[in-house]
């Protein structure tokens, strides 16, 4: 494997410590607002593949997203988890088959173990597709969301922030493309008019005496890319770096953004679908954070570009996913795969022929 070439400088680390000086392992901080200036658009790219490549993750700042939005999603989704056990589990997951909807606390695995979170999930809000006689299973993944009827503001702020994810994600994703010698559209078809993104709005509650620490097991995320909203202060999150777990702070402000396994895919292993897992909290404490998956079509089939030379001699080949599963290129295959084991409470109640598989 080749050495990474990416040595941010000091002042781009989040936790640059007066007294202990930066710690080499931080993750990379890069500003969205230089990719519009023609002056500085070209370094931001060279920025964005080389943490990429070397990281996997870094944080985004100068994303331009209204400055009150994050905060009026976390006190929201706050409402939502303080609402009474019953109004949530109205709408559980079991109830959908799309796997939208509530997800109570150690309803959802990772590598077969139970995560301490709860968690709503939402999609696209689209008709159902028809199922069986030979039309593809991830059909079942889209369909209507599950909303709390108490609480109308999640619906809204969640749609206020899905939008403010979609225009940032895209124009990652033309930098990307940019900065990997493609044209800038490259990965527009993939998505089209019927991306299949997908929102959690997650709570992670405090350890209990004697239980798990796995707030989310260690993973990769299978979509594109992940923009991740962590609420202020809240520790937790971990990312592997040659070997070792970095603890991934939030800045305040700034989104952490990560790049799921079917952008390694397509890059050959260029870029890297780093493994990262939440701790629970401590007890009596919890966090809340908002990931958004910025995903293809559920048809589409994923592009996999070809790497000027200079880059493509630095491709590491991809690895196989964190089940041991070889990614498809038929994007839906993947999601399907992954909410499947994630949620098997879902697929007792709806899909019991998946599981014969
Ligand atoms: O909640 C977080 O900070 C990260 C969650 C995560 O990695 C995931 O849901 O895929
Ligand atoms: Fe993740």
């Amino acid at each position: 494997m080749p050495a990474p070439t990416f040595a941010p400088t000091p002042a781009a680390h989040a936790d640059a410590d007066a007294t202990t000086g930066p710690r080499p392992a931080a993750l990379p901080v890069l500003d969205l607002s230089l990719a519009d200036d023609p002056a500085t658009a070209e370094q931001f790219r060279t920025d964005l593949r080389e943490a990429t490549h070397s990281y996997g993750f870094f944080y985004l700042v100068g994303h331009g997203i209204d400055t009150d939005l994050p905060g009026r999603l976390v006190s929201t989704a706050r409402e939502f988890f303080a609402l009474p056990e019953a109004d949530k589990l109205a709408i559980e997951n079991t109830h959908s088959p799309h796997f939208r909807g509530y997800t109570r606390v150690g309803g959802e695995l990772t590598q077969g173990k139970v995560d301490w979170r709860e968690q709503i999930d939402v999609g696209p809000e689209r008709p159902v597709l028809p199922t069986g006689d030979g039309h593809p299973d991830y059909n079942v993944l889209q369909g209507p969301n599950l909303w709390p009827a108490q609480l109308p503001a999640l619906r809204e702020v969640v749609t206020e922030w899905n939008a403010a994810m979609e225009s940032v994600a895209d124009r990652l994703l033309r930098a990307w493309a940019e900065s990997l010698g493609q044209r800038p559209d490259v990965f527009d078809d993939a998505f089209g008019d019927l991306p299949a993104s997908l929102t959690k709005v997650v709570r992670y509650p405090g350890r209990v005496e004697g239980g798990t620490d796995q707030g989310v097991g260690w993973h990769n995320d299978f979509g594109v890319l992940t923009l991740l909203l962590v609420e202020p202060g809240k520790a937790g999150l971990q990312v592997e770096y040659q070997g070792e777990a970095i603890d991934a702070l939030p800045i305040e402000g700034a989104l952490i953004v990560n790049i799921g396994e079917m952008l390694e895919w397509a890059t050959d292993g260029f870029l890297r679908a780093t493994r990262h897992r939440v701790l629970a909290p401590p007890p009596g404490t919890d966090r809340v954070s908002v990931p958004y998956f910025h995903n293809p079509r559920l048809d589409a089939r994923f592009p996999r570009l070809e790497l000027p030379a200079e880059l493509a001699v630095r491709a590491r080949g991809v690895a196989r996913d964190a089940d041991d599963d070889e990614i498809r290129d038929e994007y839906g295959y993947n999601a399907l795969k992954s909410r499947v084991r994630a949620h098997p409470n879902v697929v007792e109640a709806h899909h019991q022929h998946l599981l014969v598989r």
